[in-house]
């Protein structure tokens, strides 16, 4: 059984607490008091009252329990608090935490966009504790039940898939629920913690975590060095242990590829290792001083950017990795090279905080000329790009001997000329966004696995708003209510508290339920009693009575790239949004916008050329999930590619085309 049980439901009684072999007598830690004594406590209260050293002792005893089934800390006032109001009900006190803490951040969070999004305080509230006597914590299964909904949205016909889209040109209409992938949900994986910071303040749930959580992809031109760079600066703060390294430095040699050791921290599967490339997003979580960072590899070769797509639409800020080298930085950065390429894409989805790891400079004797020729030409285009300046930082470093990582630059050829901060300042300096907990659910589903016996997982990040054990959500494009079902344990996986991975390099496995999931929150739940044919990645759940809009057709504000033809009417493109494509064809061409104001410059032109900007219209060959940008940011972003390569990145501007 495991330590996290149906505590908060549970009635407890003297006969069973006395009963030697039950279960419930564990649930209460060595300096709690018992289910007894409290239930008597509470009913003499009276007698007790002016008895300030047995309140202590009660408010003492309770708390360790308040604490578990939190998952973070509280100052001890505070939970004292809630106790005495609750006469020490640790069930009612717990979901007056939670509900305190989700109104304080709302009130912050809250903002109105245009009625469609906007609910009053009281619905989130109570959508998020109507089920309370539900709640479970715990490990095991948990269910979604599917109560079909016709009056909802009309399901359109699509089949699962496993894994995130890898070939552009396809859309993955017949895939079978064979490929859902068995085993475990790839979640994200912590190395050793040296400092893990376990500690948790009182500023509220979604502050609550005592440092802040930031997801950070590396990006860049291919054998740029980003994983071998990360890998190191993981080595160095001690999240790799020796030992692994030395195995990775005896295996790589055994393959002639001893220097990728460093990459293979992130590099985990045969074919990357095999190959000397990176494939899919790896993810990875360490500290840094302030935050708690989940690190997103990205691979660089142009066969692999919807992947590194995928991995951009969770990032918060970049690090942009640029090999020195003579000649190297020129091949990444002239046109065909990913560097512009992958800076732009970031930028078209937003994200304006951007590191340049200028690496290699090993191999250009930590040359201060090349430096700046590489900073020249870079900062000019990051500059045309969108990024402002004081967002960018230029950074010269080694990942192969580890010089500027995680401390700053000892090699006297490089301090001669360089005082700057050092890679780990930089990302320590990134500042994590708000999260929108007040918004109505957005729970995008990235991965579907199916687990042992007849359950089957599903892996998301919730974009917007907040989850519970025994909410009713809506899964989009489907249309079906489902339920998180509470006879069912929960297995919430969070990348504050995380999360699994390689046994054979020593990493420890750390899976932890919470009973709530909230924005930013990126979690893992294990389903059984819903059709695992129906639920596939790309699906959305959300809030029953605000569901994300399905659509086949929207409009799009675009960018279009340095495209070698121009885009006209008739365009057949992939559309990547998500962790998710679908095949489209650019049906209109609405007009050719001014890049700086916005305004109409030509209406209806008969092509988009390059660097434009235009307001076209788009038409899918089956209904996504899809916002308005300016309703949620995060989920109004689109990507259209078309040959394999990236021609336009652009914001929703509409969807509804009944209203
Ligand atoms: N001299 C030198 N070589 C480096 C440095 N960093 C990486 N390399 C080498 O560059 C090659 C590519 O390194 P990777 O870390 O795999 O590059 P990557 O950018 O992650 O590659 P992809 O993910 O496939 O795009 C390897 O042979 C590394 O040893 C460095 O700072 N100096």
């Amino acid at each position: 059984m495991a330590r996290h049980r149906n505590i908060r439901t549970t009635q407890y009684s003297d006969d069973e607490y006395y009963d030697d072999d039950d279960d419930y007598s564990n649930s209460f830690e060595d300096d709690c008091i018992s289910p007894s004594d409290a239930i008597y406590l509470i009913n003499h209260k009276s007698k007790f009252d002016s008895d300030q050293d047995l309140t202590d002792a009660k408010v003492n005893s309770c708390l360790q329990r308040v604490t578990e089934i939190l998952g973070f800390e509280l100052a001890k006032d505070v939970v004292a608090g809630h106790l005495i109001n609750n006469e020490f009900n640790i069930d009612k006190t717990v979901d007056q935490i939670i509900n305190s803490k989700i109104s304080a951040t709302k009130v912050k969070d809250q903002q109105p966009v245009d009625g469609r999004l906007s609910r009053p305080p009281s619905v989130v509230i109570a959508s998020s504790s109507k089920n309370k006597d539900n709640i479970i914590v715990g490990f095991g299964n948990a269910s979604i039940s599917g109560s079909k909904n016709k009056n909802l949205i009309a399901t359109p016909k699509q089949t699962p898939f496993s894994t995130p889209i890898c070939s552009p040109a396809a859309t993955p209409r017949n895939r079978s629920p064979q490929n859902v992938r068995l085993g475990s949900p790839r979640v994200d994986r912590k190395l050793n913690s040296p400092k893990s910071n376990k500690v948790r303040d009182n500023q509220g749930l979604s502050t609550s975590i005592h440092k802040d959580q930031l997801y950070l992809i590396i990006i860049g031109h291919v054998d740029a060095g980003k994983s071998t760079l990360m890998g190191h600066l993981l080595y160095k703060l001690g999240h790799v242990q020796q030992r692994t390294i030395q195995k990775y430095e005896h295996e790589s040699r055994k393959l002639g590829k001893q220097s990728f050791l460093y990459a293979w921290v992130l590099d985990e599967t045969a074919e990357e290792r095999n190959r000397g490339i990176t494939m899919d997003v790896g993810h990875l979580k360490f500290e840094t001083r302030t935050k708690d960072v989940t690190l997103l590899d990205a691979p660089g070769h142009k066969d692999f950017i919807p992947n590194m797509i995928t991995g951009a639409s969770q990032a918060d800020a970049t690090m942009l990795v640029v090999d020195a080298t003579k000649g190297e930085f020129e091949t990444g950065f002239d046109s065909g090279g990913q560097t512009r390429e992958h800076a732009l894409l970031i930028r078209s989805l937003g994200i304006t905080q951007l590191g340049v790891a200028v690496n290699k400079m090993d191999t250009v004797n930590w040359s201060e000329e090349r430096f700046e020729e590489i900073k020249t030409k870079l900062g000019l285009f990051l500059k045309q790009a969108g990024y402002k300046e004081s967002d960018v930082t230029f950074v010269p470093c080694s990942g192969l001997s580890g010089e500027n990582l995680a401390t700053k630059a000892n090699e006297a050829l490089l301090t001669s000329w360089y005082n700057g901060p050092c890679l780990m300042d930089v990302i320590d300096s990134f500042k994590p966004p708000e999260r929108a907990i007040s918004k109505p659910l957005r729970l995008c589903i990235s991965d579907v696995f199916k687990s042992s016996g007849s359950g089957f997982s599903i892996v998301g990040r919730i974009e917007t708003g907040q989850l519970r054990v025994g909410d009713k959500v809506l899964v989009q494009p489907q249309g079906e209510v489902a339920q998180i079902k509470s006879e069912y344990f929960f297995k919430f996986i969070t990348l504050k508290k995380i999360l699994t991975t390689l046994c054979s390099s020593g990493i420890e496995i750390d899976e932890l339920p919470q009973p709530i999931g909230l924005a930013g929150d990126f979690i893992s739940v294990s389903l059984s009693g819903y059709d695992a044919q129906t639920i596939y990645s790309g699906c959305v759940l959300c809030d029953i009575s605000l569901p994300i809009p399905v659509t086949s057709v929207l409009e799009a504000r675009v960018v279009v790239f340095n495209v070698d033809f121009p885009i006209v009417r008739g365009h057949q493109i992939v559309l990547h949004y998500q962790s998710s494509s679908e095949s489209a064809v650019v049906s209109r061409l609405l007009a050719e916008l001014n890049k700086s104001t916005g305004e109409v410059i030509k209406k209806n032109p008969r092509m988009i050329k390059k660097n434009t900007h235009a307001l076209i219209k788009i038409n899918l060959s089956r209904p996504i999930c899809i916002e308005v940008y300016s309703d949620i940011r995060q989920l109004g972003r689109v990507m259209l590619r078309s040959g394999g390569t990236t021609i336009a990145a652009g914001l929703v501007t509409k969807v509804n085309f009944n209203k």
